[in-house]
């Protein structure tokens, strides 16, 4: 049978025809799957083409497919597809070759080629007369041609590239390169060495002879199924056919391909800023684990996260690439849930701090508890200290809290007053017993006591988590007792810059060793444009954030393939000034066919999207809905949410709104920090939150305040 692949280009091709004539490509699409060589598959060539291999197809009277059959082998590549003469224009100038260097099949525009040499006639004349000048520093001079194709550059490109100057230039001819060409050479012209930039790649050592002709073996190659995939059942077409614009479905990055299918010892942890294609590859590897490493039928696999939105999210995101036949076996859920749901079965009457009746209880516990203390502390001290001492250490008596380091705390306390502070959270834990209320990292503790006691018996032969940075040592410790060591058990993604929870965590205390070879990064941003994301990262630039065990992560080479515009950081005087900005940049964007669902604005609180914003659109008659984690289907609006509720989302246009001084960080927060340490904490967090709601944009990001702007945008 002939090989049958498909190129991203040719599906987002097909996605701008209308819609009535994708129903013939479609149809076309699935009898060229089933057989490209029969008689009623009519492949003419093209005259004045570069590439010879390259073939039309018609399809109905007036669209045609362009078909690469290259002469050695039995392959057919679909690469694109239009109307006839726009088909014919987009295939003249394109030439298809393997880069004899990585293997990869590669689209060439020679378009630009052309256009160079045509500058260069008329430059050479002046290069004559004008030589001294000419000493100019180019970007690459300091590599070698071959080593520029071993990071993906064509030759054909390769003049072009050794005339660059600077990065500007290099940006300009983007669109023409490869996506590992460019994310390469961007990486070289950053700084970074050749070893290092291939290392980022994502790229193998090499160690077998590169066939220019062969391009079965190329459609197997890691750069070459960042754009080509192979289609080898009908499942596999009716897939990419349905959602032709979901690249991260089928193509995937080098890197992420290589995490996805690597069988490991142990726990992998992948850490990557934000929009680095995380949970991409987490999807892909639950799909791995349940094709390919836990096959049998009574096998399950657990994907856990910390919010309700992302679990519901990934829910729906797995359906559309998980066969239907394995997708039972991947159970997606918070380990909340998944925490409280075994608890239940022990002991139905707790309540849980999700209610605000219950957070309300919990605070007058507090109230109650500190009433009584003797020790001049306020209350913000009393439950950080429950918090980042006795509940991160789950400590249990008076005299584990004695013998307790009380790492990162500000406040320095003596033998006698540990034993008062200890009376106080007596107090505090015998109210919260008396009303049967636990917090959550008390669930969480006694649900994994009930594992322990193998009073529960879970299915569970592995665990994706997502959100890493957010989750509980607590829950650490629950995960590994689930599922106990071995061969892929775990696969931990996280980005401590997205920290908005409280949550340090050091995995080797869990139990969870990620050292060795089992650490690794994503570093290409898929999401935001570079300009989101450099300002995004200026928000958090010199701050310390840790890897999740005890060394420290950085931003050091990310980077995106996307360009856009710069985000607008507007400061106005008024409120007014600000709504009547944000309804001006929602209006462009509705006359520019966006749909309200892919605009969000985003607050610091609750109280502002219902006090100002949601009665603001209602009254200029603009819809918007309250973003509801549990309901994927809101409908038409444009989404209101804060800024925690948006992690792990993204929309096309970001409104950040009210970064006003004493909103971000909250006037109330930062008084009642207990201490410098806690308050140096609390701006931390507050920056991240930022970084985290910046990011979920994919094309325009705007940052709003009145008055007094925050601190946070003063830099
Ligand atoms: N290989 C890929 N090809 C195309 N798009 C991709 C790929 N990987 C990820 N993406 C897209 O990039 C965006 C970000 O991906 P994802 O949500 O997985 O990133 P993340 O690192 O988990 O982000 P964050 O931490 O900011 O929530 C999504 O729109 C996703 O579809």
């Amino acid at each position: 049978m002939p090989k049958i692949a498909i190129g991203a280009e040719f599906l987002k091709a097909m996605s701008n025809i209308p819609k009535s004539e994708q129903k013939r490509v479609r149809e076309f699409t699935e009898k060229f799957r089933k057989d490209p060589t029969q008689s009623s598959i009519n492949y003419e060539p093209i005259h004045d083409v570069k590439d010879k291999k390259v073939r039309t197809v018609r399809i109905g009277l007036s669209y045609r497919a362009v078909v690469l059959h290259p002469p050695k082998g039995d392959v057919y590549i679909l690469v694109w597809v239009d109307h006839h003469d726009e088909a014919m224009r987009w295939a003249k100038n394109k030439v298809f070759e393997i880069n004899s260097e990585t293997g990869g099949l590669q689209i060439i525009d020679t378009e630009i080629i052309e256009k160079e040499q045509l500058e260069n006639e008329v430059a050479d004349e002046v290069e004559e007369s004008n030589k001294e000048e000419n000493q100019k520093y180019l970007l690459f001079d300091e590599f070698t041609d071959k080593q520029l194709q071993k990071i993906g550059v064509p030759r054909l490109l390769l003049p072009s590239i050794r005339k660059l100057e600077n990065e500007e230039e290099l940006e300009q001819i983007r669109e023409h390169l490869p996506d590992e060409a460019y994310e390469g050479l961007l990486s070289l012209a950053a700084g970074f060495s050749f070893e290092e930039t291939l290392d980022e790649l994502g790229r193998e050592p090499d160690n077998e002879e590169i066939d220019p002709d062969d391009f079965e073996k190329a459609l197997e190659n890691p750069d070459t199924k960042r754009r080509f995939a192979t289609v080898t059942s009908n499942e596999d077409l009716l897939d990419m056919l349905n959602a032709p614009l979901e690249k991260w479905r089928v193509f995937l990055h080098p890197t992420q391909e290589k995490i996805v299918k690597n069988k490991n010892r142990g726990p992998v942890r992948v850490l990557g800023g934000a929009g680095t294609g995380k949970t991409v590859a987490a999807m892909h590897r639950a799909k791995f684990l349940v094709e390919e490493v836990f096959t049998n039928t009574s096998e399950s696999i657990i994907f856990l996260t910390f919010t309700a939105n992302l679990a519901k999210v990934i829910n729906n995101q797995l359906d559309s690439i998980v066969p239907e036949s394995l997708r039972k076996r991947i159970v997606v859920t918070t380990v909340h849930s998944l925490a409280n749901r075994i608890l239940k079965r022990y002991d139905e009457n707790f309540q849980t701090v999700s209610s605000r009746e219950v957070r309300e209880q919990v605070k007058h516990a507090w109230e109650i508890a500190v009433s009584t203390e003797e020790l001049g502390f306020d209350e913000s001290f009393y439950r950080e200290e429950w918090e980042d001492v006795v509940q991160r250490n789950g400590i249990s008596s008076e005299k584990e809290y004695l013998r307790a380091k009380r790492i990162g705390r500000g406040t320095r306390i003596s033998r006698l007053q540990r034993k008062q502070i200890w009376k106080v959270f007596e107090d505090y834990r015998s109210y919260l017993n008396r009303h049967n209320i636990k917090e959550w990292v008390d669930v969480v503790r006694e649900a994994r006591m009930v594992v322990e006691r193998n009073d529960v018996v879970l299915p569970y032969k592995a665990a994706i988590i997502d959100e890493a940075q957010d989750l509980h040592q607590e829950d650490y410790k629950l995960i590994r007792t689930i599922i106990p060591e071995g061969p892929n058990d775990l696969f931990i993604v996280g980005d401590t810059h997205q920290r908005i929870y409280k949550n340090k965590v050091v995995l080797s205390h869990s139990g969870i060793n990620v050292r060795g070879g089992r650490s690794k990064r994503l570093k290409v941003n898929y999401r935001t444009t570079e300009q989101i994301r450099k300002w995004a990262v200026s928000i958090i630039e010199g701050l310390p954030y840790d890897d999740l065990d005890e060394g420290l992560d950085d931003q050091k080479g990310y980077k995106s393939l996307l360009y856009g515009l710069d985000p607008e950081i507007r400061s106005f005087s008024t409120l007014e000034e600000e709504l009547s900005f944000i309804k001006d940049f929602v209006q462009n964007a509705i006359m520019n066919q966006v749909e309200l669902s892919n605009l969000c604005l985003v607050t610091r609180s609750n109280k502002l999207i219902e006090d100002v914003y949601e009665p603001f659109f209602k009254k200029e008659g603009i819809a918007s809905v309250i973003l509801n984690p549990n309901d994927t289907n809101q409908g038409e609006g444009i989404r209101l949410a804060t800024m925690h509720r948006v992690k792990g989302l993204e929309f096309s246009h970001m409104i950040i709104a009210s970064v006003n001084a004493g909103i971000m960080p909250p006037k109330n927060v930062l008084v009642k920090a207990a201490d410098e340490v806690s308050r140096i904490d609390i701006i931390q967090r507050e920056k991240s939150l930022l970084y985290v709601a910046a990011t979920r944009a994919r094309d325009y990001l705007v940052v709003t305040s009145y008055g007094e702007k925050s601190e946070l945008l003063q830099g």
